[in-house]
Parts: structure tokens; sequence; C-alpha cells
């Protein structure tokens, strides 16, 4: 059993969720109000290493009202637990599990221990199917993906994610080193290619956003 998986992001309208040099506000204010109302609902939001350390995002429900208790569980990828001690994830808003693999120094494990619980799983990267199954045996029932590209990746093609909500911004931005919505090492045959199926489409303010089911 594991959560139903919701992968949120904002890109421009040339796919990019960041440009290269990390630079990544790309929702409108109306966008995050929708992004906050999803965390909102959500039992757990998850992101990349990689995310943390360009970000330092908190993954709390900070742009519409809220109680401290609505605070969606915060988990990280982070198979050899480079989350930094003093990131804005491991602060007291939220719970926080960093999920390592076994090629995560101890001395680091013991770090984090002191402000988030740390589920170890797989050899050189985090298993994500044993992840997703442990993270519903603690309850979590629908996990919000916010990134990046690398896990979305990873996520996609497991068959660990359910819907793709996108909000594409009115920008381009190009460059061949800026992250996509999913990059990793890419699916070679388009007759391979992971399909969905369109369920809603809306603007909010000058974004554009997409609401897409994953066939199965
Ligand atoms: N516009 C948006 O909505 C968002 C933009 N971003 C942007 O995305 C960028 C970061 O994306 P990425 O560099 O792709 O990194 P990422 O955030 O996807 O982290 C990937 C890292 O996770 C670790 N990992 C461990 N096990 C893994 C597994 N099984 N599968 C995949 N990864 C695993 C690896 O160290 C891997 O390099 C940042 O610039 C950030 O600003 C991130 C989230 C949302
Ligand atoms: N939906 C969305 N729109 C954007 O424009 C973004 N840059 C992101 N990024 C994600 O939100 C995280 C920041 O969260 P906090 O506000 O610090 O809680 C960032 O790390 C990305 O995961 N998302």
């Amino acid at each position: 059993m594991r959560p139903h998986v919701i992968l949120n992001a904002a890109m421009t309208l040339d796919g990019k969720i960041a440009t290269e040099t990390g630079s990544s506000e790309i929702s409108g204010r109306e966008d995050l109000v929708r992004v906050h109302e999803l965390r909102r609902e959500s039992d757990a939001i998850m992101v990349g290493i990689n995310t943390v350390l360009a970000d330092d995002p908190r993954l709390t429900v900070h742009k519409i009202d809220a109680s401290p208790e609505e605070n969606p569980i915060r988990v990280v990828v982070d198979s050899r637990a480079r989350t930094p001690p003093h990131s804005r994830v491991l602060n007291n808003e939220a719970p926080t599990i960093i999920a390592v693999s076994e090629m995560a120094p101890e001395g680091r494990v013991s770090v984090l221990r002191e402000s988030a619980d740390v589920i170890v799983t797989g050899g050189e990267r985090v298993d994500l199917e044993v992840l997703m199954e442990e993270l519903h045996r603690r309850g979590v029932r629908k996990l919000m993906l916010e990134g990046g590209s690398t896990l979305n990746y990873s996520m996609i093609t497991a068959g660990l994610v359910d819907e793709v909500r996108v909000c594409i911004a009115p920008m381009i931005v190009g460059g061949e080193a800026a992250r996509t919505l999913v990059d990793g090492e890419g699916i070679k045959d388009m007759a391979d290619a992971v399909r969905l199926e369109l369920i809603k489409h809306y603007t909010l303010g000058k974004d554009l956003v997409l609401e897409y089911r994953v066939k199965v």
C-alpha cells in the first residue's frame, strides 16, 4: 500500500522549473494560494535534497491561513544525509522525515536524528517504493511531491505518481542546463512515454494550471 501522490510544480512556457543559476520564483500570487491549499490538504510534502540545498524551503502552509497542526509532514529524499543541520526544513514548524540510503555517513545521520525522523532504505539511492510503503504505514494517505526534476523523474518512472498538476507561467528562460519539470536519464523511446489524461484546466491570474491523471 502507498499514498496517493500528486506531483505539483510551476514551470515556464519552455518547461523550466528553475533557471540555470537556480532562480525559481515562477508561480504568481494566485497560484501560490492554490499550492498552499494543496499543502494544507496533504498529509506529507516531499522534495529531493537538491531542492533543499538550492531553495532552503520551509515546506509549510504559510501563504494562507492555517494552524500549525495543518502543516504536512515534510519528507526529504537525501541518500547521503546532506541536509544542512540549520536548514529551514529542520525547524520546529512541522515534523520532518529525512529518507537516507545505506550510503549515508553515520555521523551525519546522528546529527539529523536530533531534529528529524530518519528512514534508511536502499543501497546507493533511497528506495522510493519502500519509502512510500513506510509513509503509508505511518498514516500518510495523500502526498504532495514538490520536485525537483530528478526526483520527479524517479517517482514518475517508478509508477509512484497518480496526478500531475502544473502551473505554466507566461515566461521563457531557455538554458540547456536549466532544470525542466522532469529530467533524470530520460525514457529513450516515445512508445514508452508515461501517458496522462487531462482532467482540468483553468487560469489563475496570468498563469495557466493543468491537472492530469497518470494513466496506468
Ligand atoms: N518550480 C518548481 O515548482 C520547483 C522547482 N524546483 C527546483 O528544482 C531544482 C532541483 O532539482 P534537481 O536538481 O533535479 O534535484 P532534486 O530536488 O530532484 O533532488 C535530487 C536528488 O535527490 C537524491 N535522491 C536520492 N534518492 C533518489 C531517488 N531514488 N531518485 C531521485 N533522486 C534521489 C539524489 O541526491 C538526487 O540527486 C532546484 O533548482 C529547485 O529550485 C524544485 C521544486 C519545485
Ligand atoms: N508551486 C511553486 N511555484 C514556484 O514558483 C516555486 N518556486 C515552487 N517551488 C517549490 O516551493 C518550495 C519553497 O517552499 P517555501 O515557500 O519555502 O515553503 C521550493 O523549494 C520548491 O519545492 N513551487
